[in-house]
C-alpha cells in the first residue's frame, strides 16, 4: 500500500493539483464503506472525501488555481468526459465515474482518499472555499452539502414557500435543513428522537418538528438505515415528492397504492455535479450556511466511527488531519 500511496500522491497528470489536507469530514458512507456494509469495498481503503486544504502544487496546465489556494475535493476524482451525463454537468451520473476512495483509476491503480496528509486529482475535480468559510466546517460541504443541495433544487423545493420535510438529522439532514431555509422554504424536521426538536428549531433553523398528513412538498430522506415507506408518503400533499439520499443496504418495501393515490413521486439523488458543487459552495459561502461540526483529532477516528454508527453526533466528525496526523 505504501508504494501506491506514493504514487497517488504524485503530480503526474499536466491537470492536476496537489493539496495538503488539513481537515476531512467523517461521511455514514465512509462507514458503510469501512464495514462492507454494500458489499462493495475492496480492502485496504482509505476514507474520506470531504476533504479541504490548501494547494501545495500545480501542473504545468493547471488554469484554476495556484500555490495556497484554499481548496477542496468531494466524492470524486474522475469520470468519462465524453458521455452525455458529463456533457451536461452530471460526471456525477457518468457511468464510468471514479468515486475518490474504493475505487480504481484508469490506469487501473486504486484511489485513497482524505484521511491522509495529501492527495492529487484533476482541477475539474477540486473545488474553490470562499476566504469567509473557515476550512474545518466547510468540510462537510462537499459531501453532505451537495448531496441535498442538488435533489432540493432539481426537485423544485427550493422556492420560498415550499413546504419541506427532513428526515434524519444527522450530517446529511442538519445540512438540508440550512440550505432549504436559505432557500426560502418552510422546513420540518422528522425524527424520531424528540429530545433533538429544540435543537433543530432554536439552532439549525426548522420550523417545526413533526409534519401533519398530506402537508409536504417534499421529503428529503437521509436516513442510513431501510425505514418503512407508508407513513413518509402520508405526509405528503398531492404530487408531493420522497427525495432517497441516505443509501440504506437493505432495499425498502414499495407498496404501490399510497404512490398512485396523490400522483407522488419517489426518486433518488447521488452528490451532485462538479459546476453545481462549486455554485452550492459559493451558495454556502454568500449566506454564510456552515455544518455544525466536532472536530476530533486523527486518533480518536474508530471511536467517532462508532459514536457515528450509533447516532451519537452533532452533527458532522471532521478530523483535524493538519494537526494531529503522524505521518509513519
Ligand atoms: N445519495 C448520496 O449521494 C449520498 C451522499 C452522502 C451520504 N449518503 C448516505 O446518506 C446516509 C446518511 O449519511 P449521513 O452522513 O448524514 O449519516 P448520519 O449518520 O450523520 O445521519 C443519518 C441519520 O439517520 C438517522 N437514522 C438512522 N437510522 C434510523 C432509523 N432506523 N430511524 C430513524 N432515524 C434513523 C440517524 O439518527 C441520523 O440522524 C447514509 O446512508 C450515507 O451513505 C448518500
Ligand atoms: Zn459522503
Ligand atoms: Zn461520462
Amino acid at each position: 500500500m505504501g508504494k501506491r500511496r506514493k504514487k497517488s500522491t504524485q503530480i503526474t497528470e499536466d491537470k492536476d493539483v496537489r493539496l495538503k489536507i488539513l481537515y476531512c469530514g467523517i461521511c455514514h458512507s465512509d462507514l458503510h464503506s469501512v464495514k462492507n456494509e454494500w458489499e462493495n469495498s475492496t480492502y485496504p481503503i482509505l476514507p474520506g472525501h470531504e476533504v479541504v486544504g490548501v494547494v501545495t502544487e500545480v501542473g504545468s496546465k493547471v488554469q484554476k488555481y495556484k500555490v495556497g489556494d484554499r481548496v477542496g475535493v468531494g466524492c470524486m476524482v474522475g469520470a468519462c468526459h465524453t458521455c452525455e451525463n458529463c456533457e451536461n454537468n452530471l460526471e456525477n451520473y457518468c457511468p464510468k465515474y471514479i468515486l475518490t476512495y474504493n475505487s480504481l483509476n484508469y490506469d487501473g491503480t486504486k484511489t485513497y482518499a482524505g484521511y491522509s496528509d495529501h492527495m492529487v486529482a484533476n482541477e475539474r475535480y477540486v473545488f474553490r472555499i470562499p476566504d469567509n468559510l473557515p476550512l474545518d466546517a466547510a468540510a462537510p460541504l462537499l459531501c453532505a452539502g451537495i448531496t441535498t443541495y442538488s435533489p432540493l433544487k432539481y426537485f423544485g423545493l427550493d422556492k420560498p414557500g415550499m413546504k419541506v420535510g427532513v428526515l434524519g438529522l444527522g450530517g446529511l439532514g442538519h445540512v438540508a435543513v440550512k440550505f432549504a431555509k436559505a432557500f426560502g422554504a418552510i422546513v420540518t424536521v422528522i425524527s424520531t428522537s424528540p429530545h433533538k426538536k429544540k435543537e433543530a428549531v432554536e439552532q439549525l433553523g426548522a420550523d417545526s418538528f413533526l409534519a401533519a398528513m398530506g402537508t409536504l412538498d417534499g421529503i428529503i430522506d437521509t436516513v442510513s438505515t431501510a425505514l418503512a415507506l407508508v407513513p413518509l408518503l402520508s405526509l405528503l400533499k398531492s404530487h408531493g415528492k420522497i427525495i432517497m439520499v441516505g443509501a440504506p443496504e437493505k432495499p425498502l418495501e414499495l407498496p404501490v397504492f399510497p404512490l398512485i393515490m396523490g400522483r407522488k413521486i419517489i426518486a433518488g439523488s447521488g452528490i451532485g455535479g462538479m459546476k453545481e458543487t462549486q455554485e452550492m459552495i459559493d451558495f454556502a459561502g454568500k449566506h454564510n450556511i456552515t455544518p455544525e461540526i466536532e472536530v476530533i483529532p486523527m486518533d480518536y477516528v474508530n471511536t467517532a466511527m462508532e459514536r457515528l454508527a450509533k447516532g451519537d453526533v452533532k452533527y458532522r466528525f471532521v478530523l483535524d488531519v493538519g494537526n494531529t496526523l503522524k505521518a509513519a
